[in-house]
């Protein structure tokens, strides 16, 4: 669906100065169509997911990193990450509630660099009984095909153009 879009010199010229920003290894970070329920990790993610869930007029879930235990009784799915591009082993989730049997789930995020957080972020999908419909980046940092395959990648970007 962004891959639809015409990318504008806008879109191009924030990638390139966050590529410039985090190095040149490095990039800026879930969400659905059709009835889906685009999802969005903080927090980049949160600023792209939400502007497409109402491009489509559907829901938007954040997925939560590192969440601190709140004191609401809610449950959560959680999952933690293979390593991501700083390594990390992040803990990502959300409500149960929120995302269901009947749901399609379109991953948006700014960047994918290993593909760490948008892997556990299809888990979550899974563990909720959800449908996986892909994920959506501005970027596409990826190493392996295997992943972008896997995880139905599609972006406006790859980074050896910026
Ligand atoms: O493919 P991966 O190796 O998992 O990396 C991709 C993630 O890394 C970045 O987020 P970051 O953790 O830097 O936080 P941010 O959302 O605050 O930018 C990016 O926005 C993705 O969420």
């Amino acid at each position: 669906m962004l891959a639809a879009e015409p990318v504008s010199d806008g879109l191009r010229e924030g990638a390139a100065v966050e590529s410039r920003a985090r190095g040149s290894t490095h990039r800026p970070g879930a969400a659905g169509p059709d009835g889906g329920s685009p999802t969005g990790c903080r927090t980049r993610g949160c600023l792209l997911g939400p502007l497409v869930a109402l491009h489509f007029d559907v829901g938007f879930v954040e997925v939560r990193k590192d969440r601190v235990a709140s004191s609401d009784s809610d449950v959560w799915l959680q999952r933690t990450t293979p390593p991501d591009y700083q390594d990390r082993h992040l803990t990502l989730g959300f409500r149960k509630s929120l995302v269901t049997s009947g749901d399609r789930v379109l991953f948006v995020d700014d960047w994918i660099e290993t593909g760490g957080q948008a892997n556990a972020a299809h888990l979550l999908v899974e563990d909720a009984e959800a449908t996986w419909i892909g994920a959506a980046t501005v970027v596409d940092a990826l190493h392996s095909n295997q992943v972008r395959r896997q995880l139905n990648v599609r972006s406006l970007l790859h980074v050896r153009e910026l």
